[in-house]
């Protein structure tokens, strides 16, 4: 017997909302019939991309969420209060669960924007959800219920990792693993760049630059070894990684990284207090 599929619906098919639909399918967790989009007129490609997947495109939002139990928030913040407004100006009914993936948009403030008593989770997911390979949390609101929480966890374990963590955490989450994946493509992209500086056919350097970010990854992963014992078994005395190392220190490599997070984070959080554009 086969378990019927949850009808999820996206508000914004755009990016991350596509990448989330794929991973879905490809994890055996929905299919593209199950699934209702609705994009803005002028983004014709993402009206194209949800068909493609075999999904419902629409240019509405009322009818993504008339059609859905699951409603997943995908625009730009600043397009959330405008979406959720055309909802609860048609009187649906609230008896809907609503994730939203927008970042710096508060729970409080998705509850003022939809019908009374709307059940609300905020969800950080990042692009790499697409060949689940995410890594995603979740902030229940106080009128979900555990039911709610479980198929969140369902839906977001399928296309990578899934951690339940508190509204304070979303901020710097979102500007650690939501933006992540943008700061690790520009050093895959530097590393490729210096290697064909250097004379490597940029093919060899990308798939070279690629591999490395993943198999160092999965180093830190899976034999759970502190980072830095990791850096001192790559780099042998008077070797050609302490010279690397010296120069990214001199420029301020880590003080950028870690920059970048606090920048990332605190854009959100003019979004979180109020500033919505
Ligand atoms: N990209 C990522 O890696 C991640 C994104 N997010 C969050 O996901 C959300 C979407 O980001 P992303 O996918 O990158 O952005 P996109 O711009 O790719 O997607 C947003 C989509 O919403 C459409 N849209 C605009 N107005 C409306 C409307 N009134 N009704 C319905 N749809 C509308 C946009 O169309 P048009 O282009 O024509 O304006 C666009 O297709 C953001 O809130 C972001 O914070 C969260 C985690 C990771
Ligand atoms: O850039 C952004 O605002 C979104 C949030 C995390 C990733 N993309």
């Amino acid at each position: 017997m086969t378990s019927k599929l949850l009808k999820i619906g996206f508000i914004g098919g755009g990016k991350m909302a596509q990448a989330m639909a794929k991973g879905f399918i490809s994890a055996g967790l929905s299919k593209g019939e199950a699934m209702i989009a609705s994009c803005h007129p002028s983004d014709l490609m993402s009206h194209k991309a949800f068909k493609d997947i075999g999904a419902e495109s629409v240019f509405e939002n009322v009818p993504v969420v008339e059609k859905s139990e699951v409603v997943i928030i995908s625009t730009k913040p600043s397009v959330v209060p405008i979406a959720l407004g055309d909802i609860k100006k048609a009187g649906i009914s609230a008896d809907k669960l609503f994730l939203s993936i927008a970042m710096g948009v508060t729970i409080k403030q998705l509850e003022e924007f939809l019908p009374r008593q709307s059940r609300v989770i905020r969800v950080m997911p990042n692009l790499p959800a697409l060949i689940r390979s995410g890594a995603s949390v979740y902030v229940c609101g106080n009128k979900t219920t555990e039911n709610d929480s479980n198929i969140t966890k369902k839906l977001l374990e399928s296309i990578g990792t899934c951690d339940q963590v508190t509204e304070s955490m979303l901020d710097a989450i979102t500007a650690l693993s939501g933006s992540g994946p943008a700061y690790i493509y520009i050093l895959i992209e530097a590393l490729a760049d210096g290697g064909v500086k250097m004379g490597l056919p940029r093919d060899l350097a990308y798939r070279l630059a690629s591999q490395t970010v993943l198999g160092a990854s999965k180093m830190v992963k899976e034999t759970n070894t502190h980072p830095a014992v990791l850096k001192d078994d790559v780099t042998s005395p008077a070797g050609s990684t302490a010279a690397g190392l010296h120069f990214l220190e001199q420029q301020g490599f880590r003080a950028a990284v870690i920059g970048a997070i606090e920048v990332a984070t605190q854009r959100c959080r003019q979004i979180s207090q109020g500033g919505i554009n």
